[in-house]
Protein backbone atom coordinates (compact mmCIF):
# COMPACT_ATOMS: atom_id res chain seq x y z
CA UNK A 1 0.00 0.00 0.00
CA UNK A 2 2.59 2.57 0.84
CA UNK A 3 4.79 1.38 -2.41
CA UNK A 4 1.50 2.37 -4.15
CA UNK A 5 1.49 5.86 -2.76
CA UNK A 6 5.21 6.15 -3.18
CA UNK A 7 4.89 5.14 -7.20
CA UNK A 8 2.19 7.36 -7.21
CA UNK A 9 3.93 10.28 -6.06
CA UNK A 10 6.58 9.91 -8.53
CA UNK A 11 4.34 9.26 -11.49
CA UNK A 12 2.17 12.83 -9.94
CA UNK A 13 5.36 14.83 -10.64
CA UNK A 14 4.51 14.53 -14.34
CA UNK A 15 0.71 13.62 -14.60
CA UNK A 16 0.35 16.30 -17.15
CA UNK A 17 2.55 15.04 -19.39
CA UNK A 18 1.96 12.20 -21.15
CA UNK A 19 5.37 11.80 -23.01
CA UNK A 20 7.63 11.62 -20.10
CA UNK A 21 5.18 9.63 -18.02
CA UNK A 22 5.74 7.30 -21.39
CA UNK A 23 9.72 7.54 -20.71
CA UNK A 24 9.56 6.75 -16.78
CA UNK A 25 7.54 3.55 -16.94
CA UNK A 26 8.67 2.16 -20.34
CA UNK A 27 10.58 -1.12 -19.61
CA UNK A 28 12.93 -1.76 -22.85
CA UNK A 29 15.93 -2.32 -22.20
CA UNK A 30 17.38 0.76 -24.66
CA UNK A 31 16.17 3.87 -24.89
CA UNK A 32 16.82 6.96 -26.55
CA UNK A 33 14.76 9.94 -25.82
CA UNK A 34 15.32 13.45 -27.90
CA UNK A 35 13.84 16.85 -26.70
CA UNK A 36 14.34 20.47 -26.91
CA UNK A 37 15.91 22.47 -24.43
CA UNK A 38 13.77 22.63 -21.05
CA UNK A 39 11.16 20.24 -22.31
CA UNK A 40 12.60 18.33 -18.89
CA UNK A 41 14.69 15.43 -20.09
CA UNK A 42 16.79 15.96 -16.45
CA UNK A 43 13.85 16.08 -15.19
CA UNK A 44 12.12 13.07 -16.31
CA UNK A 45 16.07 10.79 -16.05
CA UNK A 46 15.77 11.70 -12.06
CA UNK A 47 11.67 10.45 -11.63
CA UNK A 48 12.76 7.38 -14.40
CA UNK A 49 15.47 6.95 -11.68
CA UNK A 50 13.05 7.10 -8.90
CA UNK A 51 10.61 4.82 -10.44
CA UNK A 52 12.98 2.17 -10.77
CA UNK A 53 13.82 1.96 -7.04
CA UNK A 54 10.66 2.09 -6.01
CA UNK A 55 9.77 -0.68 -8.50
CA UNK A 56 12.29 -2.81 -7.86
CA UNK A 57 14.18 -2.12 -11.11
CA UNK A 58 17.34 -1.54 -8.99
CA UNK A 59 17.96 -3.77 -6.23
CA UNK A 60 20.04 -3.97 -2.87
CA UNK A 61 23.91 -2.88 -3.76
CA UNK A 62 22.74 -2.15 -7.32
CA UNK A 63 23.54 0.73 -8.90
CA UNK A 64 22.50 3.28 -11.19
CA UNK A 65 25.23 5.34 -13.86
CA UNK A 66 24.42 8.63 -14.69
CA UNK A 67 27.00 10.09 -17.38
CA UNK A 68 27.82 12.48 -19.34
CA UNK A 69 30.91 14.47 -21.06
CA UNK A 70 31.58 17.93 -19.56
CA UNK A 71 32.05 18.04 -15.84
CA UNK A 72 29.74 20.85 -16.11
CA UNK A 73 26.39 18.46 -17.46
CA UNK A 74 27.97 15.85 -15.07
CA UNK A 75 27.88 18.44 -11.97
CA UNK A 76 24.31 19.99 -13.34
CA UNK A 77 23.19 16.65 -13.81
CA UNK A 78 24.37 15.76 -9.67
CA UNK A 79 22.85 18.84 -8.34
CA UNK A 80 19.77 18.20 -9.95
CA UNK A 81 19.59 14.56 -8.43
CA UNK A 82 20.92 15.26 -5.15
CA UNK A 83 18.53 18.11 -4.63
CA UNK A 84 15.61 16.27 -6.08
CA UNK A 85 16.08 12.82 -3.79
CA UNK A 86 16.95 15.48 -0.81
CA UNK A 87 13.53 16.85 -1.04
CA UNK A 88 12.01 13.46 -0.91
CA UNK A 89 14.01 13.38 2.47
CA UNK A 90 15.83 10.10 0.82
CA UNK A 91 19.35 10.65 1.21
CA UNK A 92 19.98 7.38 1.12
CA UNK A 93 18.73 6.55 -2.07
CA UNK A 94 21.67 8.95 -3.62
CA UNK A 95 23.85 5.84 -2.89
CA UNK A 96 22.06 3.81 -5.65
CA UNK A 97 23.27 6.14 -7.79
CA UNK A 98 26.81 7.00 -9.44
CA UNK A 99 26.54 10.50 -11.05
CA UNK A 100 29.75 11.56 -12.76
CA UNK A 101 31.36 12.70 -16.40
CA UNK A 102 33.25 9.81 -18.54
CA UNK A 103 36.77 11.05 -17.49
CA UNK A 104 35.57 10.87 -13.76
CA UNK A 105 34.12 7.07 -14.36
CA UNK A 106 37.44 5.99 -15.42
CA UNK A 107 39.46 7.91 -12.95
CA UNK A 108 37.37 5.72 -10.39
CA UNK A 109 38.19 2.45 -12.06
CA UNK A 110 41.75 3.50 -12.65
CA UNK A 111 41.89 4.17 -8.96
CA UNK A 112 41.00 1.07 -8.32
CA UNK A 113 42.71 -1.21 -10.80
CA UNK A 114 44.92 0.96 -12.82
CA UNK A 115 47.89 -1.04 -12.00
CA UNK A 116 46.83 -3.43 -14.42
CA UNK A 117 47.37 -0.96 -17.19
CA UNK A 118 50.96 0.21 -16.12
CA UNK A 119 49.22 2.96 -13.48
CA UNK A 120 51.18 3.85 -9.78
CA UNK A 121 47.94 4.07 -7.89
CA UNK A 122 49.76 5.93 -5.37
CA UNK A 123 51.14 8.41 -7.70
CA UNK A 124 49.23 12.23 -8.53
CA UNK A 125 49.39 12.13 -12.22
CA UNK A 126 49.71 15.52 -13.54
CA UNK A 127 46.64 15.56 -16.19
CA UNK A 128 47.30 16.90 -19.90
CA UNK A 129 46.55 17.50 -23.32
CA UNK A 130 48.77 14.56 -25.42
CA UNK A 131 48.33 17.13 -28.56
CA UNK A 132 49.75 19.86 -27.22
CA UNK A 133 53.15 20.53 -29.02
CA UNK A 134 55.30 20.74 -25.97
CA UNK A 135 53.94 17.45 -25.03
CA UNK A 136 54.78 15.60 -28.35
CA UNK A 137 58.14 17.39 -29.01
CA UNK A 138 58.98 14.02 -26.17
CA UNK A 139 58.06 11.72 -28.29
CA UNK A 140 60.21 10.04 -31.39
CA UNK A 141 59.08 10.39 -34.62
CA UNK A 142 56.94 7.25 -34.93
CA UNK A 143 55.31 7.68 -31.67
CA UNK A 144 54.16 11.20 -31.96
CA UNK A 145 52.72 10.09 -35.20
CA UNK A 146 50.52 7.34 -33.84
CA UNK A 147 49.34 9.11 -31.10
CA UNK A 148 48.59 12.45 -33.23
CA UNK A 149 46.63 10.28 -36.14
CA UNK A 150 44.76 8.74 -33.08
CA UNK A 151 44.15 11.78 -31.68
CA UNK A 152 43.22 13.80 -34.66
CA UNK A 153 40.65 10.84 -35.47
CA UNK A 154 39.03 11.03 -32.13
CA UNK A 155 38.41 14.70 -32.58
CA UNK A 156 37.20 14.23 -36.03
CA UNK A 157 35.23 11.61 -35.05
CA UNK A 158 36.29 9.69 -38.13
CA UNK A 159 36.91 6.46 -36.34
CA UNK A 160 34.50 3.23 -35.14
CA UNK A 161 34.38 1.52 -31.36
CA UNK A 162 36.29 -1.38 -33.36
CA UNK A 163 39.16 0.67 -35.31
CA UNK A 164 39.63 2.48 -31.86
CA UNK A 165 39.94 -0.53 -30.01
CA UNK A 166 42.25 -2.00 -32.89
CA UNK A 167 44.43 0.35 -31.90
CA UNK A 168 44.08 1.28 -28.08
CA UNK A 169 47.09 -0.87 -27.28
CA UNK A 170 50.05 0.63 -29.13
CA UNK A 171 48.39 3.86 -28.34
CA UNK A 172 49.00 2.97 -24.39
CA UNK A 173 52.12 1.42 -25.30
CA UNK A 174 53.34 4.80 -26.03
CA UNK A 175 51.28 6.56 -23.07
CA UNK A 176 52.97 4.05 -20.14
CA UNK A 177 56.70 4.76 -22.12
CA UNK A 178 56.73 8.28 -22.49
CA UNK A 179 54.06 9.59 -20.58
CA UNK A 180 53.40 8.40 -16.99
CA UNK A 181 56.94 7.90 -16.58
CA UNK A 182 57.25 11.28 -16.66
CA UNK A 183 54.23 11.35 -13.80
CA UNK A 184 52.01 12.42 -16.94
CA UNK A 185 48.85 11.52 -17.86
CA UNK A 186 47.12 12.92 -20.86
CA UNK A 187 43.04 13.48 -21.08
CA UNK A 188 43.11 10.83 -23.38
CA UNK A 189 44.29 8.16 -22.08
CA UNK A 190 42.62 8.09 -19.16
CA UNK A 191 39.79 6.78 -20.88
CA UNK A 192 42.16 4.63 -23.51
CA UNK A 193 43.67 3.03 -20.32
CA UNK A 194 40.23 2.22 -18.62
CA UNK A 195 38.75 0.80 -22.24
CA UNK A 196 42.49 -1.46 -22.26
CA UNK A 197 41.71 -2.72 -18.54
CA UNK A 198 38.00 -3.63 -19.22
CA UNK A 199 39.18 -5.33 -22.54
CA UNK A 200 41.58 -7.22 -21.52
CA UNK A 201 39.93 -8.01 -17.66
CA UNK A 202 36.62 -10.09 -18.56
CA UNK A 203 36.40 -10.27 -15.14
CA UNK A 204 36.16 -6.88 -13.99
CA UNK A 205 34.42 -5.43 -17.05
CA UNK A 206 31.48 -8.26 -15.68
CA UNK A 207 31.91 -7.09 -12.53
CA UNK A 208 30.77 -2.86 -13.70
CA UNK A 209 28.25 -4.45 -16.50
CA UNK A 210 26.50 -6.14 -13.26
CA UNK A 211 27.36 -3.48 -10.65
CA UNK A 212 25.38 -0.64 -13.06
CA UNK A 213 22.09 -2.61 -13.63
CA UNK A 214 21.24 0.77 -15.63
CA UNK A 215 23.39 3.47 -17.63
CA UNK A 216 21.42 6.73 -17.76
CA UNK A 217 23.42 9.31 -20.34
CA UNK A 218 22.50 12.95 -20.54
CA UNK A 219 23.69 15.35 -23.04
CA UNK A 220 24.14 12.28 -24.95
CA UNK A 221 24.63 14.37 -28.62
CA UNK A 222 27.99 15.47 -27.01
CA UNK A 223 29.37 11.94 -26.41
CA UNK A 224 32.78 11.06 -28.96
CA UNK A 225 34.06 7.37 -29.85
CA UNK A 226 36.15 7.39 -26.49
CA UNK A 227 32.66 7.69 -24.72
CA UNK A 228 30.76 5.65 -26.98
CA UNK A 229 32.84 3.22 -26.92
CA UNK A 230 33.24 2.74 -23.03
CA UNK A 231 29.57 2.85 -22.85
CA UNK A 232 29.21 0.17 -25.19
CA UNK A 233 31.55 -1.85 -22.94
CA UNK A 234 30.01 -1.39 -19.85
CA UNK A 235 26.58 -2.25 -21.18
CA UNK A 236 26.07 -5.98 -20.50
CA UNK A 237 23.07 -8.06 -22.00
CA UNK A 238 21.27 -6.59 -18.84
CA UNK A 239 21.54 -3.30 -18.33
CA UNK A 240 19.34 -0.61 -19.32
CA UNK A 241 20.34 2.02 -21.34
CA UNK A 242 18.40 5.30 -21.24
CA UNK A 243 20.23 8.37 -23.61
CA UNK A 244 18.54 11.84 -23.40
CA UNK A 245 19.59 14.40 -26.01
CA UNK A 246 19.23 17.20 -28.34
CA UNK A 247 21.22 17.28 -31.57
CA UNK A 248 20.48 21.07 -31.86
CA UNK A 249 22.52 21.40 -28.30
CA UNK A 250 25.61 19.56 -29.97
CA UNK A 251 28.83 21.76 -28.77
CA UNK A 252 31.13 19.62 -28.34
CA UNK A 253 32.27 18.92 -32.16
CA UNK A 254 35.68 20.21 -31.60
CA UNK A 255 36.17 16.95 -28.68
CA UNK A 256 34.79 15.23 -31.28
CA UNK A 257 30.76 15.01 -30.60
CA UNK A 258 29.94 12.19 -32.93
CA UNK A 259 27.31 14.04 -35.73
CA UNK A 260 23.75 13.00 -35.94
CA UNK A 261 24.29 10.44 -32.93
CA UNK A 262 20.57 10.55 -31.81
CA UNK A 263 19.59 9.57 -35.66
CA UNK A 264 21.79 7.01 -35.24
CA UNK A 265 20.34 5.13 -32.57
CA UNK A 266 17.00 6.25 -33.29
CA UNK A 267 17.53 3.94 -36.56
CA UNK A 268 18.46 0.78 -34.39
CA UNK A 269 15.57 -1.65 -34.31
CA UNK A 270 16.94 -2.60 -30.66
CA UNK A 271 16.67 0.73 -29.52
CA UNK A 272 13.16 2.70 -28.45
CA UNK A 273 12.88 5.73 -29.94
CA UNK A 274 11.32 8.44 -27.76
CA UNK A 275 10.24 12.30 -27.82
CA UNK A 276 8.93 14.77 -25.15
CA UNK A 277 6.48 17.35 -26.54
CA UNK A 278 6.07 20.04 -23.40
CA UNK A 279 8.21 22.98 -23.42
CA UNK A 280 8.34 23.55 -19.47
CA UNK A 281 11.99 26.37 -19.74
CA UNK A 282 9.80 28.62 -21.72
CA UNK A 283 5.77 27.72 -21.00
CA UNK A 284 4.96 31.58 -19.76
CA UNK A 285 7.00 33.22 -22.92
CA UNK A 286 5.33 32.66 -26.25
CA UNK A 287 7.76 34.96 -28.01
CA UNK A 288 11.11 32.65 -26.34
CA UNK A 289 9.40 29.39 -27.68
CA UNK A 290 8.57 31.18 -31.15
CA UNK A 291 12.06 32.16 -31.32
CA UNK A 292 13.19 28.34 -30.31
CA UNK A 293 11.45 27.44 -32.89
CA UNK A 294 12.74 29.48 -35.74
CA UNK A 295 16.10 28.68 -35.23
CA UNK A 296 15.52 24.73 -34.88
CA UNK A 297 13.69 25.18 -38.23
CA UNK A 298 16.95 27.39 -39.84
CA UNK A 299 19.27 25.31 -38.87
CA UNK A 300 17.36 21.95 -40.33
CA UNK A 301 16.57 23.92 -43.92
CA UNK A 302 19.04 26.61 -43.88
CA UNK A 303 15.69 28.48 -45.85
CA UNK A 304 15.77 32.52 -45.84
CA UNK A 305 12.19 32.43 -46.19
CA UNK A 306 8.66 31.44 -44.63
CA UNK A 307 9.39 32.31 -41.06
CA UNK A 308 7.59 34.36 -38.30
CA UNK A 309 10.10 37.79 -37.70
CA UNK A 310 10.63 37.95 -33.51
CA UNK A 311 12.07 40.20 -31.25
CA UNK A 312 15.67 39.89 -30.35
CA UNK A 313 16.33 42.11 -27.38
CA UNK A 314 19.71 43.94 -27.33
CA UNK A 315 22.13 45.84 -25.10
CA UNK A 316 24.13 48.08 -27.11
CA UNK A 317 27.30 50.12 -25.73
CA UNK A 318 29.21 52.82 -28.08
CA UNK A 319 32.22 50.76 -26.61
CA UNK A 320 32.90 48.44 -23.85
CA UNK A 321 33.17 50.34 -21.14
CA UNK A 322 29.54 51.94 -22.44
CA UNK A 323 28.21 48.25 -22.85
CA UNK A 324 29.45 46.71 -19.51
CA UNK A 325 27.74 49.92 -17.63
CA UNK A 326 24.39 49.46 -19.48
CA UNK A 327 24.84 45.26 -18.80
CA UNK A 328 25.04 46.23 -14.71
CA UNK A 329 22.62 48.31 -15.19
CA UNK A 330 20.28 46.04 -16.60
CA UNK A 331 21.48 43.30 -13.67
CA UNK A 332 20.66 46.13 -11.22
CA UNK A 333 17.80 46.50 -12.05
CA UNK A 334 16.53 42.66 -11.66
CA UNK A 335 19.22 42.23 -8.87
CA UNK A 336 16.47 39.68 -7.06
CA UNK A 337 17.01 37.74 -9.69
CA UNK A 338 19.57 34.81 -10.99
CA UNK A 339 21.24 36.19 -13.64
CA UNK A 340 24.39 35.01 -16.44
CA UNK A 341 26.42 36.92 -18.42
CA UNK A 342 27.68 34.68 -21.21
CA UNK A 343 30.46 34.22 -23.83
CA UNK A 344 31.29 32.45 -26.50
CA UNK A 345 35.28 32.36 -25.46
CA UNK A 346 37.71 34.06 -23.39
CA UNK A 347 38.93 36.49 -26.17
CA UNK A 348 40.61 39.96 -25.51
CA UNK A 349 37.28 41.65 -25.90
CA UNK A 350 35.98 39.38 -23.54
CA UNK A 351 38.98 39.99 -21.06
CA UNK A 352 38.27 43.83 -21.31
CA UNK A 353 34.70 43.75 -21.19
CA UNK A 354 34.94 41.47 -17.35
CA UNK A 355 37.48 43.98 -16.14
CA UNK A 356 34.47 46.86 -17.03
CA UNK A 357 32.11 44.64 -15.75
CA UNK A 358 34.08 43.90 -12.14
CA UNK A 359 34.84 47.54 -12.13
CA UNK A 360 30.71 47.92 -11.27
CA UNK A 361 29.11 47.50 -8.30
CA UNK A 362 27.60 43.93 -8.98
CA UNK A 363 30.24 41.81 -7.79
CA UNK A 364 29.57 38.83 -9.63
CA UNK A 365 31.14 35.16 -9.61
CA UNK A 366 34.04 34.75 -12.81
CA UNK A 367 33.51 31.30 -13.65
CA UNK A 368 35.08 31.91 -16.89
CA UNK A 369 37.94 29.74 -16.41
CA UNK A 370 38.43 26.39 -18.53
CA UNK A 371 38.46 23.36 -16.48
CA UNK A 372 41.59 21.87 -18.36
CA UNK A 373 43.38 25.38 -18.20
CA UNK A 374 47.04 24.61 -16.89
CA UNK A 375 46.54 27.45 -14.08
CA UNK A 376 42.89 25.67 -12.62
CA UNK A 377 44.66 22.23 -13.13
CA UNK A 378 47.97 23.73 -10.64
CA UNK A 379 45.39 25.28 -8.34
CA UNK A 380 43.61 21.75 -7.67
CA UNK A 381 47.16 19.99 -7.09
CA UNK A 382 48.16 22.29 -4.52
CA UNK A 383 45.06 22.57 -2.66
CA UNK A 384 45.04 18.43 -3.03
CA UNK A 385 48.96 18.48 -1.78
CA UNK A 386 48.24 20.47 0.98
CA UNK A 387 45.32 19.21 2.33
CA UNK A 388 47.04 15.92 2.30
CA UNK A 389 49.99 17.76 5.07
CA UNK A 390 47.94 19.42 7.27
CA UNK A 391 44.69 16.56 7.33
CA UNK A 392 46.94 13.20 7.44
CA UNK A 393 45.50 12.09 10.83
CA UNK A 394 42.18 13.73 10.68
CA UNK A 395 39.25 15.20 8.55
CA UNK A 396 39.19 18.71 8.19
CA UNK A 397 36.92 20.50 10.82
CA UNK A 398 35.18 23.78 10.75
CA UNK A 399 37.86 25.63 13.01
CA UNK A 400 40.04 24.75 10.67
CA UNK A 401 38.57 26.18 7.22
CA UNK A 402 40.36 29.49 7.64
CA UNK A 403 43.23 28.51 8.05
CA UNK A 404 43.38 26.16 5.32
CA UNK A 405 42.24 27.88 2.98
CA UNK A 406 44.87 31.02 3.87
CA UNK A 407 47.78 28.36 3.70
CA UNK A 408 46.26 27.47 -0.33
CA UNK A 409 45.79 31.41 -1.03
CA UNK A 410 49.50 31.60 0.02
CA UNK A 411 51.15 29.18 -1.68
CA UNK A 412 49.08 29.38 -5.25
CA UNK A 413 49.92 31.97 -7.98
CA UNK A 414 48.10 34.92 -8.54
CA UNK A 415 45.59 34.01 -11.80
CA UNK A 416 42.39 35.84 -13.45
CA UNK A 417 40.51 33.10 -11.58
CA UNK A 418 42.55 32.51 -8.29
CA UNK A 419 39.50 34.38 -6.02
CA UNK A 420 36.75 32.30 -7.72
CA UNK A 421 38.47 29.53 -7.01
CA UNK A 422 39.40 30.09 -3.46
CA UNK A 423 35.17 31.04 -3.32
CA UNK A 424 34.93 27.51 -4.59
CA UNK A 425 37.15 25.04 -2.71
CA UNK A 426 35.75 26.69 0.87
CA UNK A 427 32.38 26.03 -0.77
CA UNK A 428 33.70 22.47 -1.28
CA UNK A 429 34.84 21.97 2.37
CA UNK A 430 31.87 23.28 3.50
CA UNK A 431 29.79 21.08 1.79
CA UNK A 432 32.14 18.10 3.04
CA UNK A 433 31.81 19.05 6.52
CA UNK A 434 28.20 19.48 6.77
CA UNK A 435 27.10 16.65 4.30
CA UNK A 436 30.03 14.29 5.49
CA UNK A 437 30.88 12.03 8.13
CA UNK A 438 34.95 12.40 9.43
CA UNK A 439 34.97 9.17 7.83
CA UNK A 440 34.21 9.55 4.34
CA UNK A 441 35.24 13.25 4.21
CA UNK A 442 38.73 13.52 3.22
CA UNK A 443 37.73 10.91 -0.08
CA UNK A 444 35.44 13.13 -0.82
CA UNK A 445 37.27 16.28 -0.99
CA UNK A 446 40.10 14.05 -2.95
CA UNK A 447 37.90 13.21 -5.30
CA UNK A 448 36.50 16.26 -6.36
CA UNK A 449 40.16 18.06 -5.98
CA UNK A 450 41.65 14.90 -8.11
CA UNK A 451 39.33 15.29 -10.73
CA UNK A 452 39.69 18.78 -11.48
CA UNK A 453 35.55 19.39 -10.17
CA UNK A 454 35.61 22.81 -8.15
CA UNK A 455 33.56 23.66 -10.92
CA UNK A 456 30.69 21.35 -9.37
CA UNK A 457 30.34 23.73 -6.54
CA UNK A 458 29.18 26.74 -8.28
CA UNK A 459 25.72 25.94 -7.02
CA UNK A 460 26.77 26.36 -2.96
CA UNK A 461 29.15 29.80 -4.01
CA UNK A 462 25.58 32.34 -3.21
CA UNK A 463 26.41 34.54 -6.33
CA UNK A 464 23.04 36.12 -8.01
CA UNK A 465 25.19 36.67 -10.97
CA UNK A 466 27.49 34.21 -12.71
CA UNK A 467 29.90 35.09 -15.80
CA UNK A 468 30.77 32.23 -17.96
CA UNK A 469 31.31 30.71 -21.26
CA UNK A 470 28.33 29.19 -23.40
CA UNK A 471 30.04 25.67 -22.67
CA UNK A 472 30.82 25.69 -19.42
CA UNK A 473 27.03 27.24 -19.07
CA UNK A 474 25.99 24.03 -20.76
CA UNK A 475 22.76 22.57 -19.09
CA UNK A 476 22.17 25.68 -16.68
CA UNK A 477 19.10 27.70 -16.29
CA UNK A 478 18.83 31.39 -14.82
CA UNK A 479 16.33 33.93 -14.85
CA UNK A 480 18.09 36.32 -16.68
CA UNK A 481 20.88 35.43 -19.53
CA UNK A 482 22.59 38.05 -21.26
CA UNK A 483 25.11 37.02 -24.40
CA UNK A 484 27.85 39.50 -24.45
CA UNK A 485 30.13 40.37 -27.16
CA UNK A 486 27.49 39.68 -29.83
CA UNK A 487 29.28 41.11 -32.79
CA UNK A 488 30.87 39.52 -35.87
CA UNK A 489 34.86 38.38 -34.86
CA UNK A 490 33.65 37.13 -31.28
CA UNK A 491 30.25 35.31 -32.12
CA UNK A 492 31.07 34.09 -34.72
CA UNK A 493 34.75 34.04 -33.58
CA UNK A 494 37.86 33.77 -35.98
CA UNK A 495 37.55 30.17 -36.36
CA UNK A 496 34.32 29.98 -36.95
CA UNK A 497 34.72 32.49 -39.59
CA UNK A 498 37.12 30.55 -41.25
CA UNK A 499 35.43 27.42 -40.83
CA UNK A 500 31.96 29.50 -42.28
CA UNK A 501 33.73 31.67 -45.29
CA UNK A 502 31.04 32.68 -46.67
CA UNK A 503 29.82 35.58 -45.28
CA UNK A 504 28.80 38.59 -47.09
CA UNK A 505 29.75 42.28 -46.54
CA UNK A 506 26.68 42.66 -44.44
CA UNK A 507 27.74 40.35 -42.37
CA UNK A 508 24.66 37.94 -43.35
CA UNK A 509 25.46 33.89 -43.20
CA UNK A 510 25.11 32.29 -47.03
CA UNK A 511 24.85 28.74 -46.47
CA UNK A 512 26.44 26.40 -49.13
CA UNK A 513 26.74 22.93 -49.61
CA UNK A 514 30.57 23.10 -48.34
CA UNK A 515 29.53 25.71 -45.16
CA UNK A 516 26.25 23.86 -44.18
CA UNK A 517 27.38 21.69 -41.06
CA UNK A 518 29.22 24.82 -39.65
CA UNK A 519 26.98 26.86 -39.75
CA UNK A 520 24.82 24.46 -38.60
CA UNK A 521 27.45 24.31 -35.47
CA UNK A 522 27.47 27.81 -34.63
CA UNK A 523 23.64 28.20 -34.65
CA UNK A 524 23.83 25.26 -32.03
CA UNK A 525 26.19 27.46 -29.72
CA UNK A 526 24.25 30.74 -30.32
CA UNK A 527 21.16 28.20 -29.58
CA UNK A 528 22.51 26.36 -26.03
CA UNK A 529 22.87 30.06 -24.47
CA UNK A 530 19.48 31.19 -25.86
CA UNK A 531 17.84 28.05 -24.01
CA UNK A 532 19.62 28.96 -20.66
CA UNK A 533 17.25 31.33 -19.52
CA UNK A 534 13.90 31.47 -17.90
CA UNK A 535 12.54 34.66 -18.07
CA UNK A 536 13.97 36.78 -20.77
CA UNK A 537 17.16 36.65 -23.32
CA UNK A 538 19.54 39.25 -24.09
CA UNK A 539 22.32 39.74 -26.31
CA UNK A 540 24.92 42.90 -25.72
CA UNK A 541 27.03 44.09 -28.36
CA UNK A 542 29.35 47.42 -28.30
CA UNK A 543 30.38 49.22 -31.64
CA UNK A 544 34.35 48.98 -30.88
CA UNK A 545 36.12 45.55 -30.44
CA UNK A 546 39.21 44.34 -29.94
CA UNK A 547 40.54 42.14 -33.42
CA UNK A 548 44.15 41.36 -32.56
CA UNK A 549 46.12 44.39 -30.76
CA UNK A 550 43.67 46.79 -32.60
CA UNK A 551 40.74 48.46 -31.14
CA UNK A 552 38.56 48.36 -33.62
CA UNK A 553 35.17 49.18 -35.17
CA UNK A 554 32.75 46.48 -34.41
CA UNK A 555 29.78 45.00 -36.44
CA UNK A 556 26.79 43.10 -35.28
CA UNK A 557 26.40 38.88 -35.11
CA UNK A 558 24.99 37.92 -38.31
CA UNK A 559 22.43 35.94 -36.07
CA UNK A 560 21.00 39.24 -35.87
CA UNK A 561 20.47 39.35 -39.76
CA UNK A 562 18.95 35.65 -39.93
CA UNK A 563 15.41 36.31 -41.36
CA UNK A 564 13.05 36.04 -38.58
CA UNK A 565 15.24 38.12 -36.38
CA UNK A 566 14.20 41.65 -35.49
CA UNK A 567 16.62 43.70 -33.29
CA UNK A 568 15.05 45.82 -30.34
CA UNK A 569 17.05 47.50 -27.65
CA UNK A 570 15.98 47.58 -23.93
CA UNK A 571 15.31 50.68 -22.53
N1 LIG B 1 6.52 17.82 -15.77
C1 LIG B 1 7.08 18.93 -15.29
N2 LIG B 1 6.39 19.69 -14.42
C2 LIG B 1 6.93 20.84 -13.91
N3 LIG B 1 8.17 21.31 -14.22
C3 LIG B 1 8.90 20.60 -15.08
C4 LIG B 1 8.41 19.38 -15.67
N4 LIG B 1 9.37 18.91 -16.50
C5 LIG B 1 10.40 19.78 -16.43
N5 LIG B 1 10.12 20.79 -15.57
C6 LIG B 1 11.02 21.95 -15.24
O1 LIG B 1 11.43 22.54 -16.47
C7 LIG B 1 12.78 23.01 -16.41
C8 LIG B 1 13.58 22.38 -17.51
O2 LIG B 1 13.72 20.99 -17.26
P1 LIG B 1 15.08 20.22 -17.55
O3 LIG B 1 16.23 21.02 -17.10
O4 LIG B 1 14.93 18.83 -17.07
O5 LIG B 1 15.02 20.26 -19.16
P2 LIG B 1 16.07 19.70 -20.18
O6 LIG B 1 15.27 19.15 -21.32
O7 LIG B 1 17.01 18.76 -19.52
O8 LIG B 1 16.80 21.04 -20.61
P3 LIG B 1 18.28 21.24 -21.26
O9 LIG B 1 18.22 20.54 -22.60
O10 LIG B 1 18.40 22.71 -21.39
O11 LIG B 1 19.27 20.63 -20.34
C9 LIG B 1 13.29 22.64 -15.02
O12 LIG B 1 13.20 23.77 -14.18
C10 LIG B 1 12.33 21.53 -14.57
O13 LIG B 1 12.21 21.45 -13.17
Amino acid sequence: MKNEKTINNVLNLAKNDSSQLEVIRNDSKKIVVEAPAGFGKTFTMINMIKYWIITGVITNYKKVLCLSFSVSAANRMKESIESSFIKDNDKRLLRVIKATNFHGLCRTILSKYGFLVGLDVKKVYQNMDSSDKKTLSLLPKGERKVIIDLDTSIKAASISSNGLIKKIKNYNNITRTYFLTQNKLPYNSIITLTLELLIDNNQICEFYQKYFTAICIDEFQDTNILGLTLIKLLTGKNTRFVAFGDDMQQIYQFLGAIPSLIDKYSEDSNVKYLTLQNNYRFKNNIEMQLLDCQLRRYKETLNTEGYTRVSLNTIHGKDLSDEALKISEFIKKHSTYKCAVLFSNNSKTTKCLVKYLLNEEITPFNALFRDDDQSVIDFHDIALKIYFEMYRSHPITNKEVTNYIKKVEKSTSKTDYKQSLLLLLKALIKKSIKEYSRDNRSEFISTILSSYSLRQNLVDVKHNIILSTIHGAKGLEWDYVILANFEYNELPNYFEIKAIGNINKNSKLVPNTENKKDIQDFINKFYVAFSRSKKEFIVSYSDMHWEGCRYNQASISPIAKLPFIEIKEIK
